[in-house]
């Protein structure tokens, strides 16, 4: 037998040309959609993407429900000597497969006006998206047309719990997001994941019974008790709630710095990020998804945390 016949067959033949390659006369500007379900880290790639030294020119468009507004871009540190963020464009109101897509064809429409000074397009998609309207809308939208073109889709998917998605929630509809998005991604990449007080309105997502919600609190917070307070709500499950999703910003006490707070179902961290930036006014904003969530307790028991 020869040497060729031993060979393992290519799944693609590399001699060929690939269809996305750019082609000179190519004016349309790439997009790339990064999505996965909560927590699985879209906005770590983001962030990896914008600090990385490549010298593009780079437009984010973060999709977020309307109580993460302000939370995730807090929380993604644009690129220093990397990327260069030339806009942040930020769909609120809801999730593109349901009833954002118009704002995404304005975004869209507004960042290729000035697309000779863009490189590229990331549009990170919330975790509950479906990315296969976004195909279409990039597709097929007349008004658009060739003045960008759908780069690849990437799903980022958390290796530690992606079975535990796909089991616990087959009869949700949160089982067909985290499906989908695996079903139409170019790339998947896997993640081993880590191991004056008021609050915002809660809102239903899809009909799953998933909700969001925001919670602030002004003064300053002990960071020990903000730690006991989580290990209380997401570990000993003290108030019932079933959180899949914790992600924000803390003021603390005796430090200049923001610090974000990430849970990903029992698994939390709460590090220094970042000084605050002058125009910031420090503050502690935390968005939970999750079944059953209490805006009451969740807000009254935060407030303990406080240091004054
Ligand atoms: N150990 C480890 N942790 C990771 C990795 N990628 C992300 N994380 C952590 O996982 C947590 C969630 O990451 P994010 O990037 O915020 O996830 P996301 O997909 O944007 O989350 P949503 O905003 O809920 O959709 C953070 O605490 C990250 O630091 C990884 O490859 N390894």
């Amino acid at each position: 037998m020869g040497d060729e016949e031993d060979d393992p067959p290519l799944a693609v033949q590399i001699d060929q040309p690939t269809s996305t390659a750019p082609q000179d006369d190519d004016v349309s500007v790439g997009v790339t959609v990064i999505t996965g379900y909560l927590g699985a880290g879209k906005s770590t790639l983001v962030n990896h993407i914008l600090n990385s030294h490549h010298g593009k020119r780079i437009a984010v468009i973060l999709n977020e429900f309307g109580e993460e507004i302000g939370v995730e871009r807090a929380m993604i540190n644009e690129g220093d000597g990397g990327a260069l963020v030339e806009e942040w464009v930020e769909l609120a109101n809801g999730c593109i497969c349901c009833n954002v897509k118009h704002s995404l064809v304005q975004a869209l429409e507004q960042l290729v006006q000035r697309k000779e000074r863009l490189d590229h397009i990331l549009l990170e998609t919330t975790g509950l998206a479906n990315p296969a309207p976004l195909a279409s809308v990039l597709w097929l939208d007349d008004q658009l047309e060739s003045a960008v073109k759908l780069d690849s889709i990437i799903t980022v998917v958390d290796a530690k719990n992606l079975r535990f998605q796909l089991d616990e929630h087959r009869s949700s509809s949160s089982f067909a997001e985290a499906y989908h998005q695996i079903a139409f991604a170019h790339i998947t990449r896997l993640e081993a994941l880590l191991e004056e007080s008021h609050s915002l309105s809660t809102q239903k997502l899809h009909d799953s019974g998933v909700r969001t919600l925001c919670i602030c609190e002004t003064r300053q917070v002990d960071v020990d008790k903000v730690r006991s307070w989580l290990e209380e709500i997401l570990w000993d499950k003290k108030y019932g709630m079933d959180v899949y999703r914790c992600k924000g910003v803390l003021n603390v006490n005796n430090s200049n710095q923001l610090h974000t707070l990430q849970a990903v179902r029992e698994i939390y961290e709460i590090v220094p990020a970042r000084d605050w930036k002058k125009e910031e006014k420090p503050m502690n904003r935390i968005v939970f998804i999750g079944h059953n969530l209490n805006e009451n307790i969740l807000t009254s028991s935060l407030r303990a945390c406080a240091t004054c």
